[in-house]
């Protein structure tokens, strides 16, 4: 079995894959805590001969967990953002500095689409983008649905945006604090989004097909306009590309990777922004 773990500001996710099917066999969340202690939250350590590891949380959280799973797991892949991997070179001027889930999106979507907009919607928003060639331009990090409304301090942070509601109903003006604050968080977010990727099409020339991963990602694609396609699983592909141990991943395959959206033309996008401009 092989244990991948994506460790979050907020939530420490896994998920256990069958080495020889490539099934995902179970999944869970915790929370990233000060002490982590894999042994409790995550089941059966004896079954995984292999782990691979996304990390941004504080190094004192990283090195803890990697220390306490070498003790019991063979071998131990933790992923770093690095100035160039698989056809991909990073745009930071520092590329270590890159966050690694954002790195290892990008490396999925690449991997995946070639040219891409990788949107991760978590604790932050971050909006990133890859040209056909692999050049990583870098991109953007909004605070997330659940910082914003944090930040507000309002006493709306525990009544969440109902992930089934119609991105029309959330368009509409809140008539109490709760909804006028679920619909702005909601309306800062997909506009940002909306916006940051006309504009970065329109500055580079192409059009590029959007994939978005998160938390929040569900509810925040139903106001994106942009074609688009949820991969809830897109961190972990990054970690199947760049630490390939079955044989599936050697070929290439990422579980759970999308249908790949077909973009709409530079022409529509560019003029979609004239049209904001306008207004
Ligand atoms: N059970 C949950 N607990 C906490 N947040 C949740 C939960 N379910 C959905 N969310 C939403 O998911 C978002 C966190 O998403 P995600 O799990 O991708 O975060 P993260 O990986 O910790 O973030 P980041 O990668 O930015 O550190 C929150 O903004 C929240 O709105
Ligand atoms: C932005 C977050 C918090 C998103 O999870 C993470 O990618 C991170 O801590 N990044 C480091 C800063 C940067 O990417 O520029
Ligand atoms: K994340």
């Amino acid at each position: 079995m092989i244990l991948d773990l994506d460790i979050g500001n907020t939530l420490s996710k896994w998920r256990l894959k069958d080495a020889d099917s490539s099934e995902i066999r179970s999944r869970g969340a915790v929370w990233t805590r000060e002490e982590w202690r894999p042994g409790a939250d995550i089941p059966d350590l004896d079954v995984v001969e292999a782990v691979r590891i996304s990390s941004v949380a504080r190094a004192a959280v990283l090195n803890e967990t990697v220390g306490l799973l070498r003790r019991r797991v063979r071998h131990v892949h933790v992923a770093r953002s690095t100035a160039e991997a698989l056809g991909v070179v990073n745009g930071y001027e520092e590329p270590e500095r890159l966050g690694v889930d954002r790195w290892l999106g990008a490396l999925a979507g690449y991997q995946l689409a070639g040219g891409c907009c990788a949107v991760d919607c978590g604790s932050a928003i971050t909006i990133d983008f890859v040209l056909p060639g692999g050049q990583h331009l870098g991109g953007f990090i909004v605070p997330g649905l659940r910082l914003m409304k944090e930040s507000l301090k309002l006493g709306t942070r525990n009544v969440a945006i109902d992930p089934e509601s119609e991105a029309d109903a959330l368009l509409e003006p809140g008539r109490r604090t709760v909804d006028a604050v679920n619909h702005g968080i909601y309306m800062a977010a997909v506009s940002a989004i909306n916006r940051i990727y006309s504009e970065v099409c329109d500055q580079e020339g192409v059009a590029l097909p959007m994939l978005l991963t998160g938390g929040d990602a569900r509810v925040v694609s139903r106001g994106v306009q942009v074609p688009h396609a949820v991969w809830p699983d897109m961190v972990y592909g990054g970690l199947e590309a760049r630490f390939p141990l079955t044989f599936a991943e050697r070929a290439g395959k990422m579980s759970g990777a999308p249908r790949v959206p077909e973009p709409v033309s530079l022409e529509k996008i560019r003029a979609g922004l004239a049209f904001s401009m306008l207004l």
